[in-house]
């Protein structure tokens, strides 16, 4: 009896794998018969064999690249053509007319991004506005887009980041006297770190080890000796924050088998969930599947919570607070009763974030954020914490939203949402009333937070919610880091290698030299202005007296200054950077030439039959698309008549195909961070060259043409594959 049940257990597997392995066959037949060409697939496994070998023609090492592979595709079949993940069939768009048809199209709501199968979900509680779709991700897009493009905003990080550029850059490269190779990958990486931190949090990351950091006081010139102690001090930490992060980014590219397993067969993904539940048992890194998990959690007890219980207690507010204790957690994916424990501190914590006035992303997310309300609020505890959220909303409401009217306004006026703007789209409504009909079905199997459901004002369905705001703030992390400093490296590579167009850049930074104040001058630093026939430079203001008596407490001088310092000194030196037209190009062509986030620009069809090209290809509903961004960017049609192989800013000057130029994506889900990238990167080269002389390296043995002088890999993000040197000599006067 057991052997025949048995036998009928392993007849009805055999019968359902049997009957799976055929399905996953017919699947390779259906790009083909849509009509699209493209490589032939393997069996299971799709293409996917293909990105793992792709070498690189030109250098020895055989690092995968996502891009190198699609560009050789397309070379072969052309400006639209589809590949397989395992069985799934992927759309590769090569042309800027077709991208523009997809990505800039109005109607069809074509604004989801497309998901891999162990991904987070969008209906995931913690889900961040990038892994977010449809109406989730409109509610948080319009939410965050007003505080992330927002100039004035964007003025202030220039702030940070000139701060940074001064703990992380200056007192490192100002020991630096005679010409000498440093690696400047590693160097941005720690300007990075530490200007995004601030972004983020408002304060600075070694303010998380030392209350007034040393740094301040580096630049005392007595001191020096000491100083280099202290900065190596500091710089220890930065560079352990710096190590935890490529380790994140690493673990994300590393080989899983439960990830590969989901990829070729999506439909078992269920089980492969659940065998990652069970990694402990495996004690391996290729059972892990979770896309930056560890370190988040890393992150998010290192810093989120270090820095609410630092904040408290700076407010006098320790009683409540125990360091280590579990009180002042916030609720980010906690269960509900361990929230409910916790949320009288939650809120007081918060309404001391909120009511700071120092701009930072954390304490801007969190004032567009929901009320929350928990599940079990009919007890006493409940009761009280309901009320005080409620006054937290309350204060916050009115110190922070704009008014009922106010937010109609802003609705109804331009923004990047095109789409919204449509008001005879019926699919579009209808598609918005599904979605959020879909949203709040899965807002409230959530586990964590209940949203206040009685909250009926218009306006409550563009908030965050809370955990959005906090899983925005980390997102904000890793989008921000690597690519930054990875263009900024790419930008220092080229400056290093173009004499001929560093000379422009330099000749462009003297012309605004005035305008481009240096926060330095506060530090007893200043920049010389540039001289480029002589080998000595000008001291710029010679009243400033390098050895007139410093004060003990720097730090708070420091801090008046620069409280003094009106944000219209940011808002001009912004204006400043952007009305720098040879800067600007040089930025874009770098970007051009090394384009960082390829594999980030995709879509998924959520319309049925999305028809392109004025009827030429059609599209069906699920099918995942990407870009080959690398070809459109090199394709002469598009770039030339100067080839685009070579650095050329100029070519900026005539107008180009507004989707040619790709670094940062098109359309309504465009990069949010534009702004305030293209705004640091600038800020990093004018400071860089107003500071040092950058030269080719000495003795590197590598190629210094600019092309051939970075070897890079591209998984996840382009990023170069060693230490990427320049020569550098200080231009400071300390
Ligand atoms: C050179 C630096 C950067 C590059 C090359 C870059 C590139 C990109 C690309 C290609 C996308 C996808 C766009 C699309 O799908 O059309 C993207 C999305 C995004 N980026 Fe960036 N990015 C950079 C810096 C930043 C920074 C500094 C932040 C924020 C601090 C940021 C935040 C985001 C966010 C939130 C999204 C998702 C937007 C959405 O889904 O609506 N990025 N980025």
């Amino acid at each position: 009896m057991i052997s025949s049940n048995f036998s009928v257990i392993i007849g009805s597997v055999s019968v359902a794998l049997v009957g799976y392995l055929y399905y996953i066959k017919t699947c390779y037949n259906y790009l083909k018969s849509l009509g699209y060409d493209g490589p032939k697939p393997k069996f299971l496994i799709g293409n996917l064999l293909d990105f793992a070998l792709e070498k690189n023609s030109t250098k020895s090492s055989n690092f995968s690249h996502y891009s190198r592979t699609l560009q050789r595709w397309t070379q072969k079949f052309g400006k639209i053509y589809g590949f397989y993940e395992g069985h799934s069939p992927v759309l590769v768009l090569a042309d800027p007319d077709l991208v523009a048809d997809v990505f800039l199209n109005q109607n069809k709501l074509v604004t989801f991004r497309r998901s891999f199968p162990m991904s987070k979900k969008s209906s995931d509680p913690n889900a961040d506005i990038f892994v977010s779709n449809g109406i989730r991700w409109l509610r948080q897009r319009y939410g965050m887009e007003k505080i992330m493009l927002n100039t004035k905003n964007t003025a202030k990080c220039l702030e940070y980041a000139d701060t940074s550029f001064i703990n992380t850059f200056i007192f490192q490269a100002d020991l630096i006297k005679e010409e000498k190779n440093i690696d400047i990958y590693a160097q941005t990486k720690y300007f990075m770190i530490q200007t995004i931190f601030t972004v983020i949090f408002g304060t600075e990351l070694n303010s998380f080890i030392q209350k007034k950091p040393h740094i301040h006081t580096v630049f005392k010139r007595q001191e020096l000796e000491d100083a280099k102690l202290a900065q190596a001090s500091n710089l220890y930490f930065t560079k352990t924050v710096c190590h935890k992060f490529e380790k994140a980014f690493e673990d994300f590219e590393t080989f899983s088998i439960l990830k590969f397993m989901a990829l070729v067969t999506p439909e078992l993904a269920i089980i492969w969930r659940l065998c990652e539940r069970f990694k402990f048992f495996f004690n391996s890194h290729i059972f892990h599947v979770s896309y930056f998990a560890d370190p988040m959690s890393w992150f998010y007890s290192n810093f989120i919570q270090k820095h609410l219980i630092m904040y408290t207690q700076e407010n006098g507010d320790i009683s409540k607070h125990r360091r280590n204790s579990d009180d002042s957690h916030l609720s980010f994916g906690a269960e509900p009763n361990r929230a409910n424990i916790r949320l009288q501190s939650q809120s007081q914590n918060l309404n001391n974030f909120i009511n700071r006035k120092q701009f930072c992303y954390l304490n801007s997310f969190l004032s567009l954020t929901y009320i929350p309300i928990l599940k079990y609020n009919q007890n006493e505890n409940g009761r009280k914490m309901l009320n005080s959220v409620k006054d937290f909303g309350e204060s916050r409401r009115s110190a922070r939203l704009p008014s009922l009217s106010k937010m109609d306004e802003l609705k109804k006026k331009k923004d990047n949402l095109s789409f919204l703007k449509k008001e005879d789209n019926r699919a579009r409504i209808s598609s918005i009333d599904r979605f959020n009909r879909m949203e709040s079905r899965s807002r409230l199997k959530s586990s964590t937070l209940i949203l206040n459901d009685l909250e009926t004002e218009d306006f409550e369905n563009w908030k965050l919610t809370i955990n959005e705001a906090l899983s925005n703030t980390l997102l904000m992390f890793f989008a921000g880091y690597e690519t930054t400093s990875t263009a900024i490296t790419f930008c220092c590579k080229a400056i290093s290698t173009l004499p001929e167009q560093k000379e422009k850049l330099l000749d462009e930074i003297n012309e605004n030299w005035d305008k481009l104040k240096f926060n330095l001058e506060k530090f007893k630093i200043k920049p010389l202005k540039i001289n480029k026939n002589s080998s000595q430079s000008e001291a710029l203001d010679s009243s400033v007296d390098l050895n007139e008596s410093e004060d003990d407490d720097v730090f708070e001088d420091d801090k008046k200054a620069s409280s003094a310092n009106s944000l219209d000194e940011w808002n001009d030196l912004y204006e400043a950077l952007e009305n720098m037209k040879y800067l600007d190009m040089f930025v874009k062509e770098v970007l051009r030439m090394y384009p960082i986030a390829n594999s980030m620009v995709s879509r998924k069809c959520v319309v049925n039959n999305l028809i392109i090209s004025n009827g030429t290809y059609k599209i069906p509903k699920n099918m995942n698309i990407v870009v080959d961004v690398l070809s459109i960017h090199n394709d002469p049609v598009w770039w030339g008549p100067v080839d685009p192989r070579i650095f050329y800013p100029e070519r900026f000057l005539t107008e180009r195909h507004p989707a040619a130029w790709l670094p940062f994506g098109i359309g309504s889900r465009k990069c949010l961070g534009i702004k305030l990238a293209m705004s640091q990167i600038k800020l990093f080269v004018v400071r860089l060259l107003q500071n040092y002389m950058i030269n080719q390296p000495v003795n590197d043995g590598k190629s210094q043409n600019f092309v051939d002088s970075i070897e890079t890999k591209d998984i996840l993000f382009t990023q170069p594959t060693s230490p990427v040197l320049v020569s550098i000599t200080s231009n400071t006067n300390i």
